[in-house]
């Protein structure tokens, strides 16, 4: 299968308003796919919807062949949330443990997801006594342990210190190289350049699903952020003639 991750015409409601106004793109298996936009654009909202945790206002999700949520993509999509999603009462080590042992993996895998992370260190302490940027380690080792084929991570890289989240963009293309797919959020553009793909949206609008040398050259600059910015203009351009 060529797409891990396909979308059509995807519209969501969140309350009264429409946040993700008739999406279409895909998400090409065994690709780091960036999700990029400012902060309120939907990214999470369009990252629930390809977990099935979003209720939809029409358009269809296909996520590894199957409708979004479907039972046999339980064991093989794996959601890192923004909120912490590990026990605060466990250590880093035994929350691990306790994800690998869902999925029938040994503590050995589990103790591997650990020091994927960054964490060996700091896999006896208490999840409630680590820092923000560990926290969300701990929870990235939770959702990384099963080996799912697909990765949906919401801001991943958040509170992390620069060398720590270079690891942690290696760590994402090794698990790629290894057969995932991962789906990556961030709504900061000097990650974007990180990514096989990028998936730009703003204010629920798709402004690109290209590479990023694509973007570049699309928008006739190197750097993305002025891409990005660029790209938002002609799209307000382009509006502004179709009204
Ligand atoms: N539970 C909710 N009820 C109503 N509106 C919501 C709800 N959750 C999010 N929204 C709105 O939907 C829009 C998209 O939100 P979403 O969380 O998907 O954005 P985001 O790009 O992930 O933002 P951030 O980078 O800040 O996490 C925003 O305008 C937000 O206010």
């Amino acid at each position: 299968m060529s797409n891990a991750i396909e979308v059509e015409h995807l519209v969501i409601a969140r309350g009264k308003r429409r946040v993700l106004h008739d999406l279409t793109c895909t998400v090409p298996s065994g690709s780091v796919t960036g999700l990029l936009g400012p902060s309120g654009s939907g990214k999470t909202t369009f990252m629930r919807a390809v977990v099935g945790v979003q209720k939809v206002v029409s358009g269809t999700v296909t996520v590894l062949g199957h409708p979004a949520g479907a039972k046999p993509l339980r064991s093989q999509v794996g959601y890192l949330t923004q909120a912490p999603s590990v026990y605060a009462d466990l250590t880093v080590r035994e929350n691990a443990r306790y994800f690998a042992a869902l999925y029938g993996l040994s503590a050995k895998e589990a103790d591997a997801a650990v020091s994927d992370v960054g964490l060996s260190e700091a896999k006896g302490q208490l999840v409630g006594q680590l820092s923000g940027g560990q926290h969300a380690r701990a929870s990235l080792a939770c959702a990384i342990v099963g080996r799912p084929r697909l990765l949906v991570l919401d801001e991943p890289t958040v509170g992390q210190d620069p060398v720590l989240r270079n690891e942690l963009w290696q760590r994402f293309h090794a698990m790629a190289k290894a057969g995932s797919t991962l789906l990556v959020s961030s709504h900061v553009m000097d990650e974007a350049g990180r990514c096989d793909r990028l998936l730009l949206i703003r204010e629920g609008l798709l402004i690109a699903d290209a590479t990023p040398a694509a973007v570049r050259e699309r928008a006739g600059t190197d750097d993305l952020d002025t891409a990005f910015l660029r790209l938002v203009q002609a799209q307000e351009t382009e509006q502004e003639k179709v009204a």
